[in-house]
């Protein structure tokens, strides 16, 4: 464990002082993915305010008794998805997480042809009784997303390409999952992860932690913590962006370690492309000499291998941490 490393903040802020700094925010970045594949965001214009009282509901949906907490439980959401699933449902690294949590994505009602089609991830959300919550996860969802738009032009600029790349091509309609976590405390937190190690499936994740810690990122040889920076999103690259840019940028192994003091909450959005794209690496991209294919693969799932659409990998990811799930909803 290096513990002096840390990963690199990028500011946003000046993201409209024109082309000069536009240029400069994107060398950044490309650094970052390059090197570690992780970074802390910060000037993204996203208000304090909304974040915390967001987590605030959350932090008020996961303290209810668990009968209430299952009366929105996801085996009731059918194909979409959606709702809460408890401590010892999901399975990362195929053994059971020690967290519960609740799924959301883009809302979409019977009018959208895939929600007809029974397109699965596709559909509306379910929320807690506690109005609070759906007005400030919705309006979450819109403001993380538009980040997202902005990291993945300003990406763009990083590897020489126009800024409307991805936009044109994948994330026009991007496949937004969006997902709050609750650790709670353990008692003795080396038995066993809050999360096991993976890597993220699509473009780019956002996240947002409280104060608790236990985030770490794999860095070369050695694991590096990732605290929380006031303000700032951990941001980092998945599967697809890396086979994208041929191993440029690194789709990196984390993992999460339960606290013995206080339960932790945290709050991801994936970013991710369009349902129906295929995905083929970038022919301009030149690939790093650190190549991640030298990374021991969590999952034996090889990204730069993947002959499917997004939604079609999406799928055999989620059917493997959700083995409960996939026989009744796919
Ligand atoms: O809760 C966290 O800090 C990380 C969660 C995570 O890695 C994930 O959901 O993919
Ligand atoms: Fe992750």
């Amino acid at each position: 464990m290096s513990a002096s490393l840390q990963l690199p903040v990028v500011d946003l802020s000046s993201m409209h002082d024109g082309a000069a700094a536009r240029l400069e925010l994107a060398r950044e970045l490309d650094a970052a993915c390059r090197q570690f594949g992780f970074f802390y965001l910060v000037g993204h214009g996203v208000q304090t305010r909304q974040v915390q009282a967001l987590m605030a509901s959350a932090r008020a949906f996961f303290d209810a008794p668990l009968d209430a907490k299952r009366s929105i439980h996801m085996s009731k959401g059918g194909r979409a998805w959606r709702g809460y699933f408890q401590l010892g449902e999901e399975l990362t690294s195929g053994r059971p997480d020690g967290k519960e949590g609740l799924y959301f994505g883009t809302e979409l009602d019977e009018s959208d042809p895939r929600v007809q089609a029974g397109t699965p991830l596709h559909g509306r959300n379910v929320f807690p009784s506690t109005p609070e919550l759906r007005g400030a996860v919705l309006d979450y969802m819109e403001e993380i997303t538009r980040v997202g738009h902005q990291l993945m032009a300003l990406l763009a600029l990083g590897l020489s390409l126009k800024e409307t790349f991805f936009r044109e091509r994948y994330t026009g309609d991007p496949t937004i999952l969006f997902r709050i976590f609750n650790y709670p405390r353990v008692a003795d937190p080396t038995d066993g992860w809050g999360v096991g190690e993976h890597t993220d499936y699509g473009f780019i994740t956002l996240l947002k932690q409280d104060t608790v810690g236990g985030l770490q990122v794999r860095h070369r040889d050695g694991w590096l913590e990732v605290p929380d920076v006031p303000d700032s999103f951990v941001c980092n690259v998945g599967d697809m962006l890396e086979r994208l840019t041929r191993g440029r940028y690194l789709s990196a192994l984390h993992r999460v370690r339960s606290s013995a003091r206080s339960d932790r909450l945290s709050m991801a959005l994936f970013f991710d492309p369009a349902f129906d794209a295929a995905l083929t690496p970038i022919e301009t991209v030149a690939p790093d000499s650190y190549s991640p294919h030298t990374q021991v693969r969590w999952d034996d799932l090889d990204p730069h291998a993947v002959q499917q659409t997004y939604g079609e990998y999406l799928l055999s990811k989620v059917g493997r941490v959700f083995p409960w799930l996939r026989e009744k909803a796919l």
